[in-house]
């Protein structure tokens, strides 16, 4: 992973941007105006160096959206810009000149169809193994922002930023975006159109593998940092800021799953000097939780929003990843397909589509259906249509109280593995069928109870009862419940693997 802090741009990327014609200004040209040599690699900036400048292999890209040169002739929408003032302001950008800032309309955005039709232009394709299918409709992109709540200052994680369409919005409500983006190509257009916006810090590197947990305890510590605590914080929202550098100190997590992530990532961002946020914060990662200036470990600072559209192959790792952040983050607001949409959100067991993933949802959040989004929304279009689902996570505290959290989801999905056998086999070996039948039997549940069956309570009931046994087990309290012949097996394999 690289973290593009705009203050850090090497020699040779200041030297670029020097001779390279603000790509805001190209932007804000008609299509039918472009320059043909506008592209990224040609002309002007030839010699620089810039990340993945030739298109990609025909067979990983997706056939563009047929509408779109249609719609093209609609450049522009109208967008409520915040004091902020909009990123495409040209007098914002010290390389451009005086004349071109008096004639650029700070209330303007590109409209979402003409950014993804001058990637066409510019002859980059979308990449399928990158799940990228862009939203075109600012409509759409604006419902999104305003069912996420996205409010002026909010901290928010944008994952797989792509175009900047969505990313545009998100400043445009007010928030501070830290956005990561995967493909070279893509974030290296994103460097370049938001290099003079302190609002956006972007991350380059997959997200699954970039150490969010870390990024997100960067964005609330910078936060923290740039301004003092918040007088009366919502509870829900808040976080303690000693924990934010140390982790949870909580014990409703009695087993946290050790971070992956090599170091602390904490944004730095240009021309901030008299911002609401500071251009540098290392404190991150050198461990100062208190804040040098801000007032001790007793404060809190707010939580972060994740907001996304993601490509649809990454959203069954990045919740597992996220879910459990619920210390860090207060609601995911993300766009996955319909139909998984509808299963994640169920809440009551009984059907077919009841799955280990809706216990572990509702384990640590609570998940809404928001609305459908029509795939010709898309470009390319895909093959179904996306919806938009919010789950508001819970604090640790306010989890179901089990007696491990890594034991209790091993059950579930082992539970869930076999979804046709009763649990008093599917969970074996993990558990005999007699041990499971008691189990139930004490819970006061069918005997014959399959996984698809029970709520997520009745789960974590069967836990409790499932660790007590072990336990008493271990003290011999209980007679053993596996038959002597079992237990002779047992034996039998320890004496083969010695
Ligand atoms: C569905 S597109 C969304 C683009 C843009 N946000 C929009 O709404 O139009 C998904 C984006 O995620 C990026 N991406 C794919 N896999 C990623 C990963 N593992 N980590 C970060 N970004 C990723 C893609 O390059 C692409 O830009």
């Amino acid at each position: 992973m690289t973290f593009q802090s705009h203050a850090n741009l090497n020699h040779s990327a200041k030297l670029c941007q020097r001779v390279q014609q603000p790509r805001q200004q190209r932007m804000r040209l008609p299509a039918g105006r472009r320059s043909p040599g506008g592209s990224i690699g040609s002309s002007p900036t030839k010699g620089c160096p810039r990340p993945e400048t030739q298109a990609p292999r025909k067979a990983e890209t997706h056939a563009p959206n047929p509408s779109l040169p249609s719609t093209l002739k609609s450049t522009e929408v109208q967008v409520d810009v915040p004091t902020m003032g909009w990123m495409w302001q040209v007098g914002s950008n010290a390389t451009a000149s005086g004349s071109q800032a008096a004639s650029a309309s700070p209330r303007h955005m590109p409209s979402a169809v003409s950014t993804v039709a001058n990637l066409y232009e510019d002859r980059i394709k979308a990449k399928k193994s990158l799940g990228q299918n862009f939203l075109t409709d600012d409509g759409v992109l604006q419902d999104i922002v305003v069912a996420a709540g996205v409010g002026p200052g909010d901290l928010v994680l944008e994952v797989g930023p792509g175009t900047g369409n969505l990313t545009k919005h998100l400043l445009a409500a007010g928030a501070h975006v830290t956005a990561v983006e995967k493909d070279d190509t893509l974030y290296g257009r994103l460097q370049d159109e938001y290099r003079n916006v302190p609002e956006l810090s972007l991350v380059h590197g997959d997200a699954l593998k970039v150490g969010l947990e870390e990024v997100i305890r960067g964005m609330l510590m910078q936060e923290r940092q740039a301004a003092p605590p918040c007088a009366h914080p919502p509870a829900e929202t808040c976080v303690a800021v000693a924990e934010l550098a140390t982790g949870p100190t909580s014990a409703a997590t009695p087993d946290p799953e050790p971070s992956t992530s090599a170091a602390a990532v904490t944004p730095s961002r240009p021309n901030s000097t008299s911002g609401s946020r500071p251009g540098k914060a290392a404190a991150a990662s050198n461990g100062d939780g208190g804040g040098s200036g801000g007032g001790g470990g007793g404060g809190r600072s707010r939580k972060v929003k994740v907001v996304a559209n993601l490509p649809y192959n990454i959203t069954k790792d990045l919740l597992l990843l996220l879910l459990p952040l619920g210390d860090l983050i207060s609601d995911l607001h993300i766009m996955i397909q319909h139909e998984a949409a509808v299963r994640l959100t169920e809440r009551t067991p009984g059907g077919p589509e009841w799955r280990a993933a809706n216990i572990r949802t509702l384990f640590y959040s609570r998940p809404r259906y928001r609305f459908r989004i029509s795939r010709v929304k898309y470009d390319p279009v895909p093959g179904v249509d996306g919806a938009l689902v919010t789950f508001s996570l819970l604090p640790p505290g306010a989890r179901p109280a089990v007696p491990s959290e890594r034991a209790f989801h091993a059950l579930v999905v082992k539970a869930f593995s076999e979804r046709r056998k009763k649990m008093r086999n599917s969970l074996q070996p993990l558990h005999s069928s007699n041990q499971v039948e008691a189990a139930l039997a004490g819970c006061g549940l069918n005997v014959d109870a399959r996984a698809q069956d029970l709520t997520l309570e009745q789960f974590v009931t069967l836990s409790c009862h499932l660790h007590q046994q072990t336990v008493a087990e271990g003290m011999g309290l209980l007679r053993h419940p596996r038959q002597p012949e079992e237990l002779d097996q047992d034996m039998g394999r320890g004496w083969d693997e010695a």
